[in-house]
């Protein structure tokens, strides 16, 4: 690979002798990695499913290490039940050093496409608040898409500047993730066009950007809360002397641990992050549902018209054989609303977005279209193991059998289901492979109706 003479320069200013093994590192392989999905599968589960998975990632508990030339786990049905992601592994770095805690209130700013925010989502749980955010219309639109494949119940997707976000959510967040686009230069190995874009302009350019973003965190970030600020670059205008600046102009804000992973000393394609801590006086924490005069949402607590309650009632006496069956499967802390024919469960921490471009505002359970029930498929993700177990309709698939695998890639396709013998009872079913969702079919007959959405549907040939 070609890299650009200022670069090298900079780097051996930057690495003095260590530069060697740096530009060593240029001529190797790129490292591939995927992480565990703990929100449907513990890292042990996921090693004796794919035993592919031998050596984990040292310093992200749930992540691991595969090789990329004996395999592609993109292509494998379980990872379209949301088991796993691919990522980076330097890039699993930022979201554990936030230590995110069960019940928190986090904010991924940066966050398109994703992976650092699911990664979050499963420190979280099903409790807490997840708000993620990209200013990129598109980029935002792929990230709505990873929080639904990924059965992330608790997130609201955003397309906002921090300065919009900052006046909606001041002292609101325990953790904030400032994962800031920058020069890219750990990216070199992967995507080695980046390298030829690169100049010491570009640099300062990402470097004033970067300090424009920061600038809105102690707004956000309330008292005793901490925020992870992380690149994928080596420049120290985009990492030290970003912090350094920040902790200048903040003077409430302490560094607790800074952290590099260079590619010539760890089997990653290198990542920066820096952890700090707004020390300012504890104010008191937000009462969820509360604002400065009482409650956040009163209008909103009405709840379902009767014409919806009535076709999620006929919906889940169908799949689960009981009209208020599908209650069981919401998480505590939330509350069911409508909204121009959306049913959503919403967190009850969350604030009005007044004015916000929101992608989504909890975790969409379906449509009503002409008084009847239509699932969506992002409420088959966020389903618990339970839910799929107490279906009535349901077709279960094993990928121990040769037969089942090959209906569930073909599922994945989009193709109707049909098989020998089999009769479909009218209505929706859950498609399930080792007792993991992929989605909803529809009985007709003697065949299943695919309702594996267009979008996220498996095209042969795909690589990774
Ligand atoms: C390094 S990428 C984020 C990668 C992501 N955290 C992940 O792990 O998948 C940086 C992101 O910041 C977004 N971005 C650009 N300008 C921004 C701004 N002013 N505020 C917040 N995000 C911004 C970009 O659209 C881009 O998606």
């Amino acid at each position: 690979m070609r890299l650009p003479p200022a670069f090298l320069t900079k780097m051996e200013q930057q690495l003095g002798s260590n530069v060697a093994r740096f530009l060593q590192s240029y001529t190797e392989p790129r490292t591939a990695g995927l992480r565990a999905n703990t929100l449907k599968i513990s890292p042990e589960a996921l090693q004796e499913l794919l035993p592919f998975l031998q050596e984990r990632v040292s310093w992200c508990r749930d992540g691991f290490y595969y090789n990329e030339e004996e395999v592609r786990p993109a292509k494998l049905p379980h990872y379209y039940a949301g088991l796993y992601y691919i990522q980076e592994p330097s890039a699993m770095l930022p979201a554990e050093l936030l230590q995110v805690q069960p019940g928190e209130r986090v904010l991924d700013l940066c966050a398109a496409p994703g992976g650092k925010s699911l990664q979050l989502a499963a420190h979280l749980g099903k409790a807490g608040l997840l708000v993620v955010n990209d200013p990129h219309p598109q980029r935002a639109k792929v990230l709505l898409k990873n929080i639904e494949r990924y059965g992330v119940t608790n997130a609201v997707v955003l397309s906002e500047t921090p300065q919009r976000l900052a006046h909606i959510f001041a002292d609101f967040f325990d953790k904030i993730l400032v994962d800031a686009p920058c020069s890219g230069e750990g990216m070199f190995r992967k995507e080695p066009e980046m390298a030829k874009n690169w100049s010491e302009a570009e640099v300062a350019k990402y470097a004033k950007w970067q300090a424009a973003i920061l600038e809105h965190i102690p707004q956000m970030l309330r008292p005793g809360g901490e925020v992870v600020y992380s690149t994928c670059t080596f420049s120290r205008e985009e990492n030290e002397q970003q912090v350094l600046r920040f902790l200048g102009a903040f003077p409430d804000f302490e560094l607790l641990e800074m952290r590099r992973l260079w590619p010539h000393e760890v089997r990653g394609e290198g990542h920066f992050a820096a952890k700090i801590k707004n020390l300012s006086l504890q104010a008191e924490k937000k009462e969820c549902l509360m604002d400065k005069n009482g409650l956040w949402r009163q209008q909103e607590k009405n709840g379902l018209t009767p014409e919806a309650k009535q076709a999620l009632a006929e919906f889940s006496l169908q799949v689960w054989q009981a009209a208020e069956g599908w209650q069981a499967w919401l998480p505590e802390g939330g509350m069911v609303i409508e909204r121009a024919g959306h049913i959503l469960w919403e967190s009850l921490c969350l604030p009005p977005l007044r004015g916000l471009k929101v992608l989504r505002s909890g975790w969409l359970l379906g449509t009503i279209q002409k008084g009847r029930f239509r699932p969506s498929p992002a409420f088959a993700l966020g389903l618990p193991p339970e839910a799929v177990h107490s279906a009535i309709q349901r077709l279960d698939l094993s990928s121990h059998n040769a037969d089942d695998n090959s209906v569930a890639l073909r599922y994945l396709r989009g193709e109707t289901i049909q098989r020998e013998g089999k009769v479909w009872a009218k209505g929706w079913h859950l498609v399930s492979l080792d007792g993991f969702v992929l989605g909803w079919a529809k009985g007709a007959g003697n065949w299943l109706k695919n309702e594996f959405p267009p979008g996220w549907r498996r095209i042969d040939g795909e690589e990774r």
